[in-house]
């Protein structure tokens, strides 16, 4: 499904955790900062609006996207955070820039996540041209910073939950597999 078909800012509140306990960090990109700060607002909103105190929310502000992964990983570093939100716009230029720029903001996010235990949440547009950007930052298709907020609380949630999970705990196999227990199943023959 393409944004175009759904909007980014609906989300149905009897679906998202209870996030007053979370603290979460938001690196934004100054680059296109009319469009990073619709979409700082649409994420600090919804993070409100799920019950999130304004003084358990950190904002950091980076130059560009690409410096987003170093700001996010200082940020997770640092700071006693449950979860972190990327914001950028990358906008397509007359260059192969851009595509340098997305891929290895993609990456590097996908990296941190891979590498730390701190979910990290990729708000970053990736348009073709100015309009694009206004329609996801709190236009015509919502806001994807209002997305990337719930995808946080929800991400928080599931780190939450899986540092409580019993299976989660036990010591990984030289294989790297999890050592969980093999109850035997019961089978009653008939
Ligand atoms: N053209 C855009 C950039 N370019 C700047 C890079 O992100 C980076 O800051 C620079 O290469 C120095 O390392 N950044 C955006 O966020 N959006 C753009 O459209
Ligand atoms: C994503 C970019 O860096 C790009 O917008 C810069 O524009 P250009 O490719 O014209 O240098």
């Amino acid at each position: 499904m393409a944004t175009e078909n759904k909007n980014l800012s609906e989300y149905d509140k009897n679906t998202i955790p209870n996030a007053k306990d979370f603290r979460f960090g938001i690196v934004v990109s100054e680059w296109n900062e009319t469009i990073t700060e619709g979409l700082y607002n649409g994420a600090f909103d919804a993070l409100i609006d799920n019950e999130v105190p304004a003084q358990q929310i950190i904002r950091w502000n980076v130059p560009g996207s690409f410096e987003l992964i170093y700001g996010a990983k200082k940020m997770l570093q640092t700071q006693n955070v449950d979860a972190v939100i990327v914001i950028g716009c990358v906008i397509q230029g007359q260059t192969k820039h851009f595509d340098f720029v997305c891929e290895g903001v993609t990456q590097g996010i996908k990296d941190l996540n891979v590498q730390t235990d701190i979910p990290v949440i990729f708000c970053v547009l990736t348009d073709n041209n100015i309009q694009q950007s206004i329609d996801r930052s709190g236009g015509i298709h919502g806001n994807k910073g209002t997305e990337a907020a719930i995808a946080a609380i929800k991400m928080a949630y599931i780190r939450q939950q899986a540092s409580m999970s019993h299976p989660f705990n036990q010591p990984l196999l030289s294989s790297g597999a999890i050592q969980i227990e093999e109850t035997p199943i019961k089978i009653d023959k008939e």
